[in-house]
């Protein structure tokens, strides 16, 4: 089976280069030509257009899009079924809200075109050498693309959840889950960095890694930035987010549920981004106001 990849960026690329290593023919369009040579070199197509990848019948009928989620993505969904074949296979491997996933699962049915909503975790280094990835979408053609998965992930790996929109929705709350694991993480660590003691912080964070309750992948990472920069002094206390966290927490007040700690990692990470800090001049000047507190001036 031969994979047409749009989107060559940081994941797609790598996800190319792991199906190369596992033999698959793997050709690719991306927007930014720049990565045609390294691309070939490594055994992989490069063509410098959609019309010029599509062009190609020789290629397979399995389209696998990497890219940023939202318009970019449906947009290309739209383009990709108008050009495929009844019975064809259309992955979107990217980071897509489950709800625009059900959209592009609609848009691909009314062409006859099979549509799989692909969340793949385990950033660059698993998309290279064995991802983990949920998948939804028709379960009898899923079947023709189970080996692409056993190629591509890591032993017991990938999960099919059902129809489309349970990939991405899934990956949606192990994103949530993701930014409450890392809120707790540098929570700690604050604590740790002001606390009393003068605590070797890498070495913290290994003995957290090594037989503790909260050993994982993100603690190990932890004591790879801790060992590098214990002060971590380069570094801007600011964290974007791509959506994920908040689709989640719009979910939770969907369904009217409580989920305060993911909530709570997302309202943290807005904070952290808002220089302005308009709110806490209020609150300041308010305190001054009716108790003649002290208010920091610039
Ligand atoms: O499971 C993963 O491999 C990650 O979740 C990955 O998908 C990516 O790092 C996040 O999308 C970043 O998301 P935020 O920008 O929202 O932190």
């Amino acid at each position: 089976m031969d994979i047409r990849i749009i989107g060559l960026g940081k994941m797609g690329l790598n996800l190319a280069y792991n199906l190369l290593d596992h033999g698959y023919k793997v050709s690719g369009f991306d927007q930014n030509s720049g990565i045609k040579n390294e691309f070939e070199e490594n055994g992989g197509q490069f063509y410098s257009s959609f019309e010029a990848l599509m062009e190609d019948k020789e290629q397979s009928s399995v389209i696998w899009l990497m890219l940023p989620a939202g318009e970019i993505t449906n947009n290309q969904v739209s383009s990709c079924v108008q050009a495929m074949n009844q019975g064809d296979i259309l992955v979107d491997g990217g980071n897509s809200k489950f709800t625009d996933s059900q959209k592009n699962g609609e848009k691909a049915k009314e062409q006859g075109v099979y549509f799989f909503d692909v969340g793949t975790s385990g950033g660059t280094s698993g998309a290279r050498e064995g991802a983990c990835m949920m998948i939804g979408g028709d379960a009898e053609k899923f079947e023709e693309i189970r080996p692409l998965f056993e190629a591509l992930c890591v032993k017991d790996g990938y999960f099919y959840c059902g129809p489309v929109g349970s990939g991405h929705y899934l990956k949606m709350i192990h994103n949530g889950i993701e930014y409450g694991m890392m809120q707790a993480i540098g929570e700690g660590f604050n604590l740790i960095h002001h606390g009393e003691y003068d605590y070797d912080l890498a070495g913290v964070a290994k003995v957290f890694n090594n037989g503790s309750v909260i050993r994982s992948w993100l603690m190990g990472l932890t004591e790879d930035l801790l060992q590098e920069d214990p002060d971590l002094k380069d570094i801007e206390g600011v964290i974007p987010s791509s959506g994920e966290g908040k689709w989640t927490a719009e979910e939770m007040l969907r369904q009217e549920l409580s989920a305060p700690v993911i909530t709570q990692a997302l309202l943290a990470r807005y904070a952290s981004v808002d220089e302005e800090k308009y709110g806490e001049k209020v609150v300041a000047s308010l305190r001054n106001q009716f108790g003649g507190h002290e208010v920091s001036k610039k």
